[in-house]
């Protein structure tokens, strides 16, 4: 029977109303019964890493299997199941045709239950605590800008002129002949979100009614929050491409989240054979990712005396941490009256 503990130096506090502050929570989405669930394990781990203080939720659709929910609930993530989201029928080449289900990340707009959510893609880390993004103003839509100079956007005008965002006197947008140059873009892996039922329900009618295009929901998000974006530093999503199309913007030991989306950059699923796979600063990050997926330390423990398990919890032996408390002096314990 653990002792009742009860500290000499603890005084009751005088009673006070508690604040219940509107609730934050990171959050991923996972699809499929593939690999990507390794992303949102080493996800988890990372923001542990890094002591988040908030939890991680992961919205997942109905294909993803059991096994893989549980493995995500033992990593103390809070795994809700959404439906799936699809474009209106369309003849859109989609830049991956895997990004058609991308359209399903709008159902975290339904999950009013936080007050203000970051979501980020599972092929993301977090290196240092990004806690504080969670205080940037209401109202806006903050995310890092993109890159237009893969080959995955060939289709653009922007990439057929050589002009990008990212180094806008590189290529001087040609005014004259094309008009304004396109509107500020973001990179749809990681953004700052205040879930609002009725910005779900306006995304979903206005999904439907949108003809699909290339980076399918990146491309509608960023129409559909063009007057409200606000870019935040390219520290809060390294999209990978920028350290061979933009090095002198990136400086590698200040950025604090990576985005593994440069083709074969996928950490679980990594070659080395595709372009730019060999490059120092890619070997680094993919096995910065490895690490922190490796570590068992940073792997979830439920809380001590936790019985959100229920019946199954672990009994939880408090006399190590007793010990060491009464070695110390802090602490007087009492020892209750047998249950029994
Ligand atoms: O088979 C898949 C494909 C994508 N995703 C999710 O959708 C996000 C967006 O896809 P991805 O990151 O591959 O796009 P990219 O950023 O590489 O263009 C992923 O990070 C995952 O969170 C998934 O769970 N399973
Ligand atoms: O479904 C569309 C996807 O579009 C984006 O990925 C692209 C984009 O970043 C391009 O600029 C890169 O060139 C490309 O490599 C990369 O895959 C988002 O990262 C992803 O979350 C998702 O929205
Ligand atoms: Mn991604």
């Amino acid at each position: 029977m653990a002792p009742e503990l009860v500290p000499d130096s603890v005084k009751p506090a005088p009673f006070t109303k508690p604040v219940t502050l509107p609730s934050r929570a990171y959050v991923t989405f996972l699809a499929g019964d593939g690999d990507y669930v390794k992303g949102v394990v080493g996800l988890a781990k990372g923001l542990r890493k890094v002591k988040s203080a908030y939890p991680l939720v992961v919205a997942v659709l109905p294909d993803v299997p059991d096994e893989h929910r549980r493995i995500l609930e033992s990593q103390g993530c809070i795994v809700r199941e959404i439906e799936p989201v699809y474009p209106p029928e369309n003849q859109t080449q989609f830049a991956m045709a895997y990004y058609v289900i991308n359209y399903s990340k709008l159902r975290i707009w339904e999950f009013v239950e936080y007050g203000k959510m970051i979501y980020l893609d599972g092929d993301i880390q977090v290196y240092d605590n990004i806690d504080h993004l969670f205080d940037l103003p209401d109202g806006h839509f903050h995310a890092v800008m993109d890159c237009f100079c893969e080959k995955t956007w060939s289709h653009t005008p922007q990439y057929k002129i050589g002009y990008c965002q990212q180094s806008p006197d590189r290529v001087q947008w040609p005014t004259y002949e094309l008009g304004p140059p396109p509107a500020l873009y973001f990179n749809a892996g990681m953004f700052v979100f205040e879930p609002s039922l009725s910005t779900y329900d306006d995304l979903l009618r206005t999904v439907q009614i949108t003809p699909p295009t290339t980076f399918a929901e990146q491309d509608f998000l960023n129409m559909y929050f063009k007057k409200i974006y606000k870019p935040i530093p390219l520290v809060y999503n390294l999209v990978l491409a920028m350290l061979w199309r933009h090095p002198e913007k990136v400086e590698l030991d200040k950025v604090k989240v990576v985005h593994y989306c440069a083709a074969g950059s996928k950490p679980w699923r990594y070659t080395g054979k595709e372009e730019n796979m060999q490059r120092e600063d890619i070997k680094m990050v993919v096995k910065k990712w490895w690490d922190i997926y490796n570590d068992e330390s940073l792997d979830y423990k439920k809380p001590i005396g936790a019985t959100e398990g229920g019946v199954d919890a672990e009994p939880v032996n408090m006399q190590p941490f007793i010990a060491a408390l009464s070695e110390a002096g802090a602490v007087k314990y009492v020892t209750a009256p047998s249950a029994a």
